[in-house]
């Protein structure tokens, strides 16, 4: 295979995170030892599809939006992944968006592909009524493509178990029968899984206890910063301090909070607002860019893309990074880190919880049996703790850095399910 250097070159320049993923899909391949064909057919969704979504607004104008639905690689089954409501969404992000998710579906084995949505708005200043009418026309405009058996949509940022019942009943409607299994996140009255909402903080408990264990931390008494106190970050601020961990430091998208004696989460996870913020309440906040280079043991970037840069990889203090996030580390930073000896745990394994009981919620949709909480985290530990595990080792065996070591892992069933198709 020619490397891609044109890619690499691009990622340097602007942080482009479609580019930067193809850069290490492509690595992946290479170390697999597949064709060059391989790696065109997964590089890009087989299926994009932007929308315009014209929405009622309160004032009595039209508004309209633009959304997109980008569906990966459907070899190995339905695709499937959240959607964002963000006003720095783009069409390459989606797109990057849903080859994580096909990677992530890969390495915690479930039968899937990735798929990812998006709508830019800022939903932070739009009403209840206008979400409505916003989440019920992406439901229309995407229609032909999703459904059950196609491609199964979920929360992401600024979206919620609301916005997802809002998607589920609009589907229904078109449908003409009650489809639950159409979406998952949906509030536990309607057919959503106990555990969902905390899962994809669950797993990155999960995944920094594992590595904790490599590096010889103990969590009781470890320092913790995390980045972002939304849906990820809160859950999981909350369980690191149950378990005995000092949280340093949080943050939010207008500034951050920092307690050297550790802050007081159960106050912090009160007074948060439905989007995740918290710190508009203080007077004393630091910047996310002090955040990220504070002293501490465990770093957890729980908000966007591109925070961890060459600029500031140097100064990261952290003993491990975690990414709740997706694409929170550009591949430059991930280098720096990882020569520095620090312990990068990557997106598409540590963020994998969440698309884990999104299948557990979709499953028991479909044979209409639900589990217990105790069911659904025993199901999760065990699936995490196995690819954690699987991941560490080929990082090890094959003297390549965890993200490279995911990737190699999360590829290799959707190309060998898009082999056997005879796609390739
Ligand atoms: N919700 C889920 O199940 C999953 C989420 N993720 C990823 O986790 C990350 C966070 O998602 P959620 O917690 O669901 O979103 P959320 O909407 O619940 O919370 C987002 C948090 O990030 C903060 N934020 C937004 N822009 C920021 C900025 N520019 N700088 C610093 N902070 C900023 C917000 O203020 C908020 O606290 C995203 O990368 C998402 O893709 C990954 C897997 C699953
Ligand atoms: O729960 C899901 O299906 C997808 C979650 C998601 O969008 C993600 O892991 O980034």
């Amino acid at each position: 295979m020619v490397a891609e250097t044109g890619a690499e070159q691009n990622n340097k320049k602007t942080n482009d995170v479609l580019s930067s993923t193809q850069t290490v899909i492509h690595k992946a391949l290479e170390k697999l030892g597949y064709p060059e064909e391989v790696y065109e057919l997964l590089k890009e969704p087989l299926r994009m599809l932007t929308v315009k979504i014209p929405v009622k607004m309160d004032d009595g104008k039209v508004k309209v939006f633009t959304g997109y639905r980008a569906q990966h690689n459907d070899a190995v089954g339905p695709t499937k992944g959240g959607i964002r409501f963000h006003p720095a969404v783009t069409e390459r992000e989606v797109k990057a968006l849903s080859i994580w998710m096909s990677l992530k579906c890969g390495i915690v084995d479930l039968p899937y592909g990735g798929g990812k949505g998006g709508i830019i708005c800022d939903p932070r200043n739009m009403s209840f009524g206008e979400l409505e009418r916003l989440s019920r026309g992406y439901v229309r405009a995407i229609s032909q493509i999703v459904g059950p058996t196609k491609d199964i949509p979920a929360p992401d940022v600024f979206t919620n178990s609301q916005i997802m019942a809002w998607m589920m009943d609009e589907y229904s409607r078109m449908d003409e029968f009650n489809s639950p299994g159409f979406i998952t996140g949906k509030p536990l009255v309607l057919g959503g899984s106990h555990g969902r909402e905390s899962a994809t903080a669950k797993g990155v408990t999960i995944c920094i206890r594992e590595a904790a264990k490599k590096r010889g931390i103990e969590i009781e008494g470890a320092s913790v910063v995390v980045q972002g106190f939304g849906n990820a970050g809160s859950f999981l601020a909350k369980f690191m301090h149950d378990a005995g961990a000092k949280v340093v430091g949080i943050s939010d998208a207008y500034g951050a909070l920092y307690d050297p004696n550790g802050l007081d989460i159960d106050y912090l996870l009160d007074r948060r607002d439905s989007f995740g913020t918290v710190t508009n309440l203080f007077n004393n906040t630091l910047t996310n860019k002090e955040l990220l280079e504070l002293e501490c043991d465990i770093l957890v970037p729980a908000a966007i893309e591109n925070q961890i840069t060459a600029e500031n990889a140097y100064d990261i203090k952290a003993k491990i990074v975690v990414e709740a996030a997706n694409g929170p580390t550009t591949l430059e930073a991930t280098q720096i880190l990882t020569e520095r000896g620090i312990l990068l745990v990557p997106d598409v394994l540590a963020s994998s919880g969440g698309v884990t009981v999104s299948y557990f919620e979709w499953v028991q949709n479909n044979q209409g049996y639900y589990w217990s909480e105790e069911e659904v985290e025993e199901k999760l530990e065990k699936i995490l703790v196995k690819a954690f595990d699987t991941i560490y080792t080929t990082s090890q065996n094959r003297r390549v850095d965890m993200r490279l070591a995911a990737y190699m892992v999360g590829v290799r069933k959707m190309a060998e399910a898009s082999r056997f198709r005879g796609w390739i």
